[in-house]
């Protein structure tokens, strides 16, 4: 990207990205005493668990944020001014907006307070996800058909509305996969500057291209999350993630198109393949869903969250839990709970994940790769300066025990850095004067309660400051070439 330019560098080569002990919540909590609406009771969100020394930790004795985001999908239940305050302070890290429900009006309302929020909160940041989607849930069994017509027998019932898609079991639904109405979402999406958008019903790489090109024609920088939903997108998983900034595992469709046993499998199979490419992944659906009319989960509930943060996904997602149910609240915050819980199990192992040739440039790769074993063994978190966020989610993939403190001298850079599992994005202006952005920070991570003291003896500086800025605009310039 010629517009990026690299932060002027005057600290030594072992003085610029730094390993700090982290202090301070996960997300933010509520506060006591907090309104309730729809029928939840007062609660806090829980205190982030308090986690040993480490191995090597005679550095740290650090408080574990949650790494795993949390979507929330906004509809009746949240459209508010206050319950969005409150889905942030719970812990939301991404609003998602369905477009197959509400329409322009209400989604513009959704997205005003979003922004509204970010612009007044000084230590957290919401991205907003704009959902391409048409859906629906229930069975019927073909018993006759002319040339245009079926006749079929309701087999599992339900309330059909209009607008509804249709699936046949082992083919892929004869959808394209970005309509009429789509585009015009897409173009509102465009308007409001949203930070992603999850694509519905993506068979093959061919329509993210077509995404891509059209946000490039209009100089929009939105990443494209395709939704495997569809029979026809597993032939072609590699190349759609490829062609794409992540993807989501959109169980409920992919259920309906493919054998119900088949959903785990894919679920593992796809995450294995985002994270094998530094991509981002999001499991959807039903992850709560019982908790729509019900304060507390089941027990299933509890442990298809915990498989998804085990099996490394990037995000875990709540539809009809935050859209339309009576707790969602608590949605949330079981969310939190069980993935920080789940979290602090896996945590703690000197071991470094590798990506295989996501990213074929090797020296940041290194610094990523290096960085990340340094502040596991010494039981640090990692602060990273980035103007493009790719520093940060190279980082992010590798999948540090400690929290990645990413400060960046852009919004958008921050809102979208929100999705990204183990980043704490914060928005800082960068001075000319690298030392002095250096020490801006930690009295950023100092003043938010997010690290405990500063110290020499506590801080190490692991890699490069300065050339984690030009690495950063390197790998973009070679993306955008490749
Ligand atoms: N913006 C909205 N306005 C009104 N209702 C909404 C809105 N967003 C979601 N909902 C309600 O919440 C439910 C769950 O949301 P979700 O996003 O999962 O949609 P869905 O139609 O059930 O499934 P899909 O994800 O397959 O589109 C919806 O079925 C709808 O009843
Ligand atoms: C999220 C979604 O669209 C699905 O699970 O089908």
């Amino acid at each position: 990207n010629p517009i990026e330019k690299s932060i002027p560098c005057r600290l030594p080569i072992h003085r610029r990205l730094l390993t700090v002990t982290a202090t301070g919540p996960a997300t933010h909590v509520l506060p006591e005493h907090t309104p309730t609406k729809i029928g939840e009771k007062n609660y806090r969100s829980p205190e982030v668990l308090r986690k040993g020394e480490s191995s090597g930790g005679r550095w740290s004795k650090p408080i574990v944020r949650r790494k795993t985001k949390i979507v929330c999908t906004i509809g009746p239940s949240t459209d508010t001014k206050e319950m969005i305050w409150k889905l942030a302070e719970a812990g939301m890290n991404v609003a998602r907006l369905n477009m197959s429900h509400g329409d322009h009006a209400s989604h513009q309302k959704v997205i005003d307070l979003v922004k509204e929020y970010n612009a007044q909160s000084k230590d957290n940041v919401i991205a907003i996800m704009l959902d391409t989607k048409v859906g629906g849930m229930m069975s019927l069994l073909v018993k006759s058909k002319t040339e245009d017509s079926v006749k079929c027998e309701v087999v599992d019932g339900g309330e059909l509305k209009s607008r509804r898609h249709l699936n046949v079991r082992g083919k892929s639904a004869t959808l394209p996969s970005i309509t009429e109405k789509d585009w015009d979402d897409i173009k509102f999406g465009v308007d409001n500057q949203v930070d992603f958008y999850a694509v519905s019903f993506v068979k093959d790489a061919e329509v993210i291209h077509e995404l891509k090109n059209y946000l490039k024609s209009c100089g929009a920088d939105i990443q494209v999350i395709p939704k495997i939903e569809s029979a026809d997108s597993i032939p072609n998983l590699h190349s759609i993630i490829t062609a794409s900034d992540g993807a989501m595992v959109a169980r409920g469709d992919l259920g309906a198109e493919l054998p119900i046993e088949e959903v785990p499998l894919l679920q593992e199979e796809i995450i294995r393949t985002c994270r094998s490419m530094g991509k981002a992944v999001i499991v959807a659906t039903n992850m709560l869903e019982s908790m729509i009319v019900h304060p507390t989960p089941t027990r299933a509930e509890v442990s298809d969250i915990a498989i998804a943060v085990r099996e490394g996904a990037d995000a875990v997602m709540l539809s009809g839990e935050t859209a339309h149910g009576k707790f969602p609240l608590k949605a949330v915050n079981v969310m939190h709970t069980v993935s920080l819980r789940t979290e602090s199990s896996i945590m703690g192992s000197g071991t470094v994940f590798s990506l295989n040739q996501a990213f074929k440039n090797h020296v940041s790769e290194m610094f990523a790769y290096h960085a990340t074993s340094m502040s596991n063994t010494l039981g640090t978190s990692i602060v990273v300066f980035t103007r493009t966020s790719s520093m940060a989610v190279l980082l992010s993939h590798y999948r540090p025990n400690g929290t990645i403190f990413a400060f960046t001298d852009n919004k958008r850079v921050q809102q979208k850095l929100a999705l990204y599992q183990g980043v704490c994005p914060i928005y800082m202006e960068f001075s000319d004067d690298a030392e002095e952005t250096f020490a801006n920070a930690l009295v950023v991570l100092k003043n938010q309660g997010m690290m405990k003291e500063v110290s020499s003896e506590m801080f190490f500086f692991i890699s490069v400051f300065c050339h984690m800025a030009a690495i950063d605009s390197h790998i973009s310039d070679c993306s955008s070439v490749s």
